[in-house]
C-alpha cells in the first residue's frame, strides 16, 4: 500500500535563521509533505473522518512553525516530521522545508528528511 496525502507549497512566514540580522525579521518557508495514509477507507465512506485531513495538518504545521524563533530548517523539518508521527498518527513522512530566499543565486535552497513511526520509538 503506497496510498499518500500530499501538501506542496504550504507558505509560512516565520523567524528562522542563523545570522543576528535574520532573527529581526519573518522570512518565508516553503513546505511539502508527503505522507504514507491509507486513502481507501476515506474512499468507501466518503467521510472526512476517515482521511487525512489535509486542512488540520497545515494548520498544525503552521502554528508549530510560528510557535518560536529557531536558527535551522533542519530542526524546523525534524520537528514537523515528529508531530505528524505523533499527532496524526502518519506511518511515514517525507518532510522538505524550502527557503526561497536564502541564497539569491539559487531558485531555492532545502532539507528533505523521510521519518517513519518505527523508527520514531528507537
Ligand atoms: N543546512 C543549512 N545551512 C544553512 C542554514 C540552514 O538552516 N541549514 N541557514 C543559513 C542561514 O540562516 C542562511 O539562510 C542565511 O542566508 C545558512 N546555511
Amino acid at each position: 500500500m503506497k496510498d499518500q496525502v500530499l501538501i506542496d507549497g504550504l507558505k509560512v512566514d516565520t523567524v528562522i535563521g542563523v545570522y543576528d540580522w535574520e532573527k529581526q525579521i519573518k522570512q518565508q518557508l516553503s513546505i511539502d509533505l508527503a505522507m504514507a495514509w491509507d486513502n481507501r477507507p476515506a474512499a468507501a465512506s466518503d467521510d472526512l473522518a476517515d482521511a487525512l485531513d489535509y486542512a488540520s495538518v497545515a494548520e498544525a504545521v503552521t502554528n508549530l512553525i510560528q510557535q518560536r524563533p529557531r536558527q535551522l530548517i533542519e530542526q524546523v523539518a525534524e520537528e514537523v516530521a515528529q508531530l505528524l508521527l505523533t499527532e496524526f498518527k502518519v506511518t511515514e513522512v517525507t518532510v522538505t522545508v524550502a527557503k526561497p530566499g536564502a541564497v539569491p543565486a539559487a531558485n531555492s535552497v532545502a532539507v528533505k528528511i523521510t521519518r517513519s513511526a518505527i523508527a520514531a520509538k528507537e
